[in-house]
């Protein structure tokens, strides 16, 4: 079931016309729908509920107020990389005990932070970083819940900007200093080991890399408790793909499935998984206007009111997401770049795709709940585009389209 579909002749999420939205809220406007986040998010949690688990989902795929509430509201937990994130997470009503904390540069107050609000574990990325929380921990006179990010060591198979687990990424504790780094973690005074975690790379559509990284860390674990060091939790970050084009990424039911069955007789152990993408990108669109159609003299242009600081996805990685539009027409299609009013040449939405459309038509770009909004700037004065989330026939504005004066708020003439 696809809560994205064309209903009386227009695009719809779930019960409410892209069309009807886009009038009333204008556009570029992200949409999610709240039907799909939870379905998505049931699919791993279900998966994996004959063992003992948390799905902590990675905020920053998108981390906006509604989003987070509705997941919060299911009983997830969160994967952050911030002091921001964290903030966002306990706004939305999540619970900072279901909270990890990941990424290579925790700065002192941001472990401060996390240690007052009490999240569940700390992952850490080095040697100085442990040392660092550490010495926080110690001046605040309380334990730090830490695991130790490994580096599998494991070719994710993805694009290379957003693969993390080779040896060559600047993530994680190799898997061969993995030992001496928890058995050093250990006679830190003020750290409480709790589990082991990796993460290899986004958009993964194999299942093997996830398996062969969860197998190197069971070795690991076991490797610890013959030393007397015991971990309550594995944590295998998260990383499984979606369908934008004509990937077949395994059903998170079927990952979360294969992750779970590795964990048989280890039932003392808690299953974490961080899904970020594979619960937000198909859960939004993003709407878009034509501007005007421009025939150049070897291509056919559609500029649209949406551009690479709405979404910069196919301007960074050449990411390709699905473009129809929101009232298809009759008649013959044309071969349209499909980019937005920004000053690069890489400004582009989709490149060579076949539409029938006029000036003035919406469009919809599909698959943008994840890394959408979040990765969003005003690059060339431009305001960020509303977010709205649909809720069967609701319609929620979960972020303001910004004003021309928010694009100065900070700043200070002289
Ligand atoms: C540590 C960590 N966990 C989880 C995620 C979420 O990844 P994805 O959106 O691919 O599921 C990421 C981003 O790749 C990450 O860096
Ligand atoms: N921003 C990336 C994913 C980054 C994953 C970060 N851990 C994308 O849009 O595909």
């Amino acid at each position: 079931m696809d809560f994205f579909e064309y209903k009386n002749g227009a695009m719809h999420a779930e019960d409410v016309s892209l069309s009807d939205v886009a009038h009333s809220h204008g556009t570029p406007c992200y949409v999610y729908s709240r039907a799909t986040l939870e379905r998505h998010w049931h699919a791993f949690n279900d998966a994996v509920s004959a063992h003992k688990h948390l799905i902590c989902y990675a905020v920053k795929a998108n981390s906006n107020l509604g989003v987070l509430s509705v997941l919060a509201k299911l009983g997830s937990g969160f994967d952050i990389v911030s002091g921001g994130e964290l903030m966002r997470v306990i706004a939305a009503g999540g619970d900072p005990a279901k909270v990890v904390f990941s990424g290579v540069g925790k700065t002192h107050t941001e472990i401060r932070l996390a240690l007052e609000k009490g999240i569940k574990c700390f992952n850490v990325e080095s040697i100085p970083e442990l040392e660092r929380i550490n010495e926080v921990a110690q001046s605040m006179n309380v334990k730090a819940p830490i695991s130790l990010r490994i580096n599998p060591d494991v070719d994710a198979k993805t694009h290379p900007y957003i693969s993390t687990g080779l040896k060559a990424n600047k993530f994680g504790i190799a898997h061969e200093d993995a030992i001496k780094t928890y058995t050093a973690a250990n006679a830190l005074s003020h750290l409480e080991i709790k589990g082991m975690d990796c993460h290899i790379g986004s958009q993964l559509t194999d299942i093997a890399p996830f398996v062969d990284a969860l197998q190197r860390l069971l070795g690991l674990i076991d490797e610890l408790a013959a030393l007397g060091i015991h971990i309550e939790h594995l944590d295998v970050g998260g990383g499984l793909g979606v369908k934008y084009n004509d990937e077949t990424p395994p059903h998170p039911k079927e990952y979360a499935a294969a992750m779970a069955e590795k964990m048989k007789g280890r039932e003392h152990l808690t299953l974490i998984l961080e899904p970020g993408r594979a619960i937000a990108a198909n859960a939004g669109v993003l709407i878009t206007k034509v501007e005007f159609l421009k025939q150049g003299e070897e291509k056919n242009f559609a500029i649209v009111d949406a551009a690479m600081n709405d979404l910069i996805r196919p301007a960074l990685y050449s990411a390709w997401q699905k473009i129809e539009p929101v009232t298809p027409r009759e008649g013959n299609s044309a071969i349209y770049d499909v980019v937005g009013p920004v000053c690069e040449t890489g400004d582009f939405i989709g490149k060579d795709r076949a539409l029938c459309i006029m000036p003035d038509d919406l469009l919809v770009v599909r698959s943008a709940g994840a890394y959408g909004f979040v990765m969003a700037s005003n690059y060339n004065s431009r305001c960020r585009p509303a977010e709205i989330m649909v809720d069967g026939s609701n319609v929620h504005v979960v972020r303001e389209r910004e004003v021309l004066s928010d694009l100065w708020k900070h700043e200070h003439t002289l």
